[in-house]
This record gives structure tokens, C-alpha cells and sequence, in this order.
């Protein structure tokens, strides 16, 4: 759809200041990818305002500018006798996420948005899963792209404007009619998703994350804050977890507007409340109270705050219509996302190997300690760092690896354009000297696996979803659960 479409300024909520109510053929915030009859988002950018590309938009036939003041004293001497339109507005990337809605028209009768540091992807991947367990279509946009019902790749966590009306104006046709969408701190600032029309939203949690895009921790937090205040109408239902104080401080605003609240936590105040975790070696049994009613339910996760995500989601699905019985019912079938905390492959003797994408000195902490309590015996851990990266992480990867299991093996992660051996000395370096140095990521898991006893599980961290292992500037196939599945196929005596 889209260039066959012809459609009026008015149409889409835009009043030209200058020039005529023009009919436009499409929309771009490039200039780059402006077709004939385009209307040109020139947008305030970090490193330019888009209005210096207008005379590149011109020249690919753009009609009409959409702006704000700035652009338009850089627009208005390079419109002078041209019969293209000038639209100036307050906020245009506001502006453009309305008028991307009204281009594209349909999206999924229900959608919901999901924002906090950690747990977008997990959140609106579990609701999707629960969605399709009650039998609806449904997909989830975010990180890993667009999966479920409709798949599509994506560059974003949370699309840009026009790409996430078309996505959802596909779906839409496909017959979707549930998504579940991840709203980024940099979406919810650029306003990516003020044009889609929520049923419900939920916030998972905010540490620091970001602070190099948002100038101070308060203004990542009102970005974040914006679902709320903003985006999600006064008959929404916002699902908080309200055991983060920042979860608090939502509530308020939630209540303040009208909207009806879920809160998500172990307080006693909490509607969905989180009541008791059992940790095995497959997963958890997790008690939770809903409306004052105790329940039950076994969750194949890894992961204590997989707990709070699983709940999240079913109270995102709750808030659209579903019985909850139905939705508690389908909890048990819940799979974890590709790359997170994922059990990869099992051998004879019971342990485990669990692929997560850990790349941070904290991530690896937190990994290594949510994995803790589902292991009976030992924990082994394979860590590496990436080439032409930060390079003072690689030191602090290592320590935490070795403060948090009980055998680390160091090995590559995506070397690049570095020398290997001094990628794994820096992370060595902080493992110390009881670590292991296996360079080649195929026998870093095979040693791994081999060094599996009962009850032991074996984390491999740094690469999660990714298929590929970056050396040089050549990409060789390599997929972490892939080579598990091997190591343990080849020991275990099935190859
Ligand atoms: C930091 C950031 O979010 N930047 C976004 C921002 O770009 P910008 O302000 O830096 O743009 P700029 O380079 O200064 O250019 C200004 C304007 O001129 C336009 N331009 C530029 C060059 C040209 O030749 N012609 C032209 O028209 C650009 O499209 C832009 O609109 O506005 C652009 C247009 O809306 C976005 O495409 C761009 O996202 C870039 C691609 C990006 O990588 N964003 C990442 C950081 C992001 O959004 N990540 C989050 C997840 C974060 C997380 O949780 O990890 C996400 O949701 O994916
Ligand atoms: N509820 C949670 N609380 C704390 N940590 C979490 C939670 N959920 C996930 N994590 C951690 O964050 C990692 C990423 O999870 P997920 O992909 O769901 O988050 P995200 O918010 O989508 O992240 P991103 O910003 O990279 O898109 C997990 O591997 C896990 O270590
Ligand atoms: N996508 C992120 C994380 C990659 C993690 C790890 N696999 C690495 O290559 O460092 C990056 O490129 O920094
Ligand atoms: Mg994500």
C-alpha cells in the first residue's frame, strides 16, 4: 500500500501555512527515500535539523514539508514562488505520528505498549504467547522483530512512525488483531508511537540505561513516563509494577488521569501479586494472588523476574477483555524469548546448557544469579567480550563471571577488527588465574558441556539470538544453542 494512495493534507490532520491544501502520494522522514508527491518530515535531529535536506527532498519531488519553527526559517527562503506546501507545528514528530496513523488507517483492534529498562521484550512476547494459547491472532513488535502470527524483521525496538503504521496497517489485513508493541525510551521521546491507539500499558522497572541519549536520569524517566501521561488514553488501563518506586510515581499519574491500574508486584497492594517462587532445574512454581485468590501455576522459566514478566503479561491480557482463569491457564505454556535465559539442550545425566545474551558486567551478574537457584550443583560459565567495543567492560565481564560461578571458561564474542588473544587477555584479567582460556567459541562449549556433571548447568552468555560470530569484518555462522545442541549430541554419544 502507500503509493497508490493519494491523500490530502487535511486529510491527515495537517494545515499548510504556506502553499495549498495539497493531495500527497506517501511519507518520508528521510530525504533520501522521498518519492514524487511525498510529503517530507524535516525533523530537529541530534547531529542536523532536517530541514538542511529539504533542497534533497525538493529535488526527489516532495509537495509538501512538514516542520517545526526552526525548520521553517531554514524551509521558507527555499520555498519562495514554489508551489510545495509548508506545514509548521509545535512538535512535528508528534505531528507525523498522527499523520502516519491516518495514512495507513487500520491497525489491530487491540494494542499494547510495554516500556521499562529491562523485560520490554520478555513482556510483550509472553503476551503475545498468551494471546495465541486463547486462540487469538496475535503478534509482538520489538527487539527481535515482529514474531507470532505476522512476522517481519525489525531495526528497531520501537519502529519509526511510518514503519510501525504500516506494520500494524499489514497486520491488520493479515487478520491480527492482537499486538503487543515495546515502547523504547528513544520511541516514546520522538513520539514513534503517539499515533497507535492503546488499549492497555505496563511498565516493568527502571534503572539506569541510556543517559549517553537522554540528557539526565529525570528525563529518561519522563520519557518513559509519557506512555502514561501521554500516549495511553484516559481509558486505558495502565499495568504497573508498583513494587519499583518509579512504579509509584506512575500510579499517581495513572490515577490522576482517570485510568484504571493494574498493579503488578509482592506489596499486598498489588491486584496481581507475586506471592512465592520454587526454583528447579526446568523452570518455577510461582504462587500469586489475584483478586484475594491464591493460585498456583508452573512456569518453565529461568529466572525470578521472568515471574513478574509472566505476571505483567497476564494482566496486560486481563486489562483487554480475556477471563482470567483462561489466561492464568495458559501460563504453564509460556516459552522463553530466543536468546534469554533459553535452555538450549539437556544432557543424559539431567544438567543443563542455558544461552543468554549477557554482554555487560551487570548482565552477567544478574544472569548468573537468577540462574543460581535452579542449579543443583555446579555452575559453569562462558563469557567473552566483543572487539571494537567498551573496552573497560572487558576486565569487569570476567570478575563478575568468577564472583558468580563456579568455573568460567573465556572465550570470543565477535573479535572484529581486534586481536582475539588481547580481547581475552583483558577478560582474563579480571577472571583470574583459576579460569579457563579457550579461544575457539565451538570448543569453549564443547569443553563446557564436557564438564557437566548431575545437577550442573553450564550458561553461555554474550551472543543469545545472534547467528553469527564477526571476525574481521567477515561474519561466520554461529549460533550458541546450535553448538549446545551439538557438544551435547557429540558427548552424550547421539552423533
Ligand atoms: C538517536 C536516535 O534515536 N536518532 C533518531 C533520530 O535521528 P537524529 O535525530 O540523530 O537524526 P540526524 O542524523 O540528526 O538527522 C536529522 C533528520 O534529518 C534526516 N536526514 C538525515 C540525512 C539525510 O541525508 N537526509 C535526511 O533527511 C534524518 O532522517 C532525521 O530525521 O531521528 C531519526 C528519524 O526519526 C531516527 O531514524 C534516528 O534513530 C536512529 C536510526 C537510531 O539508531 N536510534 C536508536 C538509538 C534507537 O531508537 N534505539 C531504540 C532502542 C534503544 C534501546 O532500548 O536499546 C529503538 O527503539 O530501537
Ligand atoms: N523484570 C526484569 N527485571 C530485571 N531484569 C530483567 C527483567 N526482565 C528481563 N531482565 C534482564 O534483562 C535482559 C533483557 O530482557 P528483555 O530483552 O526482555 O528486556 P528489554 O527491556 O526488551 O531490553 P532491550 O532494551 O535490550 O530491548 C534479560 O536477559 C534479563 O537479564
Ligand atoms: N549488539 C550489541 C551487543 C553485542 C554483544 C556481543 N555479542 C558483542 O559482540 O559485543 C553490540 O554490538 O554492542
Ligand atoms: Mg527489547
Amino acid at each position: 500500500m502507500g503509493e497508490a494512495v493519494t491523500k490530502a493534507l487535511s486529510d491527515l490532520g495537517l494545515t499548510a501555512r504556506h502553499g495549498e491544501d495539497v493531495a500527497v502520494t506517501g511519507l518520508s522522514v528521510d530525504s533520501r527515500q522521498v518519492r514524487p508527491g511525498h510529503l517530507f518530515a524535516a525533523l530537529p535531529g541530534v547531529k542536523a535539523h532536517g530541514a538542511t535536506f529539504l533542497p534533497a527532498a525538493l529535488e526527489r519531488g516532495a509537495v509538501a514539508v512538514l516542520t517545526d519553527r526552526a525548520g521553517e526559517e531554514i524551509a521558507r527562503p527555499l520555498l519562495v514562488g514554489s508551489s510545495v506546501a509548508l506545514v509548521v507545528v509545535e512538535d512535528p514528530r508528534q505531528s507525523l505520528a498522527y499523520a502516519a496513523a491516518l495514512w495507513f488507517g487500520a491497525q489491530p483492534a487491540t494494542v499494547v505498549a510495554v516500556t521499562g529498562t529491562n523485560g520490554k521484550t520478555s513482556v510483550a512476547t509472553f503476551t503475545r504467547q498468551i494471546w495465541q494459547a486463547l486462540g487469538f491472532e496475535a503478534a509482538n513488535i520489538g527487539t527481535t522483530g515482529v514474531e507470532g502470527s505476522f512476522t517481519a524483521p525489525s531495526a528497531h525496538t520501537t519502529p519509526e512512525p511510518i514503519t510501525l503504521h504500516r506494520l500494524l496497517a499489514e497486520m491488520a489485513a493479515a487478520g491480527v488483531d492482537y499486538a503487543a508493541m515495546e515502547a523504547s525510551s528513544h520511541g516514546l521521546a520522538q513520539r514513534r508511537l503517539d499515533g497507535v491507539q492503546l488499549s492497555a500499558a505496563a511498565f516493568t522497572n527502571f534503572t539506569q540505561d541510556h543517559l549517553d541519549y537522554h540528557a539526565t536520569f529525570e528525563e529518561y524517566f519522563a520519557a518513559k513516563a509519557g506512555l502514561f501521561t501521554r500516549v495511553l488514553p484516559e481509558d486505558g488501563v495502565a499495568v504497573l509494577n508498583t513494587d519499583d518506586p518509579k512504579g509509584l510515581e506512575l500510579f499517581d499519574y495513572a490515577v490522576a488521569r482517570g485510568q484504571q491500574v493494574i498493579r503488578v508486584g509482592r506489596d499486598a497492594s498489588c491486584e496481581m501479586r507475586l506471592g512465592g517462587q520454587r526454583f528447579d532445574a526446568a523452570g518455577q512454581d510461582v504462587r500469586f494472588i489475584w483478586e484475594d485468590a491464591p493460585q498456583l501455576v508452573r512456569l518453565p522459566l529461568i529466572g525470578g523476574f521472568q515471574a513478574m514478566n509472566a505476571l505483567t503479561a497476564a494482566a496486560l491480557v486481563i486489562a483487554c477483555g480475556a477471563e482470567p482463569a483462561e489466561v492464568f491457564a495458559a501460563l504453564p505454556k509460556l516459552t522463553t524469548v530466543r536468546g534469554r535465559m533459553q535452555l538450549a539442550a539437556t544432557r543424559a545425566n539431567g544438567a543443563t546448557v542455558f544461552v543468554d545474551y549477557a554482554h555487560t558486567p551487570d548482565a552477567v551478574e544478574t544472569a548468573l544469579k537468577a540462574l543460581r537457584p535452579h542449579v543443583l550443583g555446579r555452575l559453569v560459565a562462558i563469557v567473552g567480550a566483543g572487539g571494537d567495543r567498551d573496552r573497560t567492560k572487558r576486565p569487569l565481564m570476567g570478575r563478575a563471571a568468577t564472583a558468580f560461578a563456579d568455573h568460567v571458561i573465556v572465550t570470543d564474542d565477535n573479535p572484529r577488527t581486534e586481536d582475539p588473544a588481547t580481547i581475552r587477555a583483558a577478560v582474563m584479567e579480571g577472571a583470574g588465574p583459576e579460569a579457563q582460556e579457550v579461544g575457539d567459541r565451538a570448543e569453549a562449549i564443547l569443553r563446557g558441556v564436557d564438564a557437566l556433571g548431575p545437577g550442573d548447568a553450564l550458561l553461555i552468555m554474550g551472543k543469545g539470538h545472534e547467528r553469527g560470530q564477526v571476525i574481521g569484518t567477515d561474519i561466520f555462522p554461529f549460533d550458541d544453542a546450535e553448538q549446545a545442541s551439538i557438544a551435547v549430541a557429540a558427548l552424550d554419544g547421539k552423533i
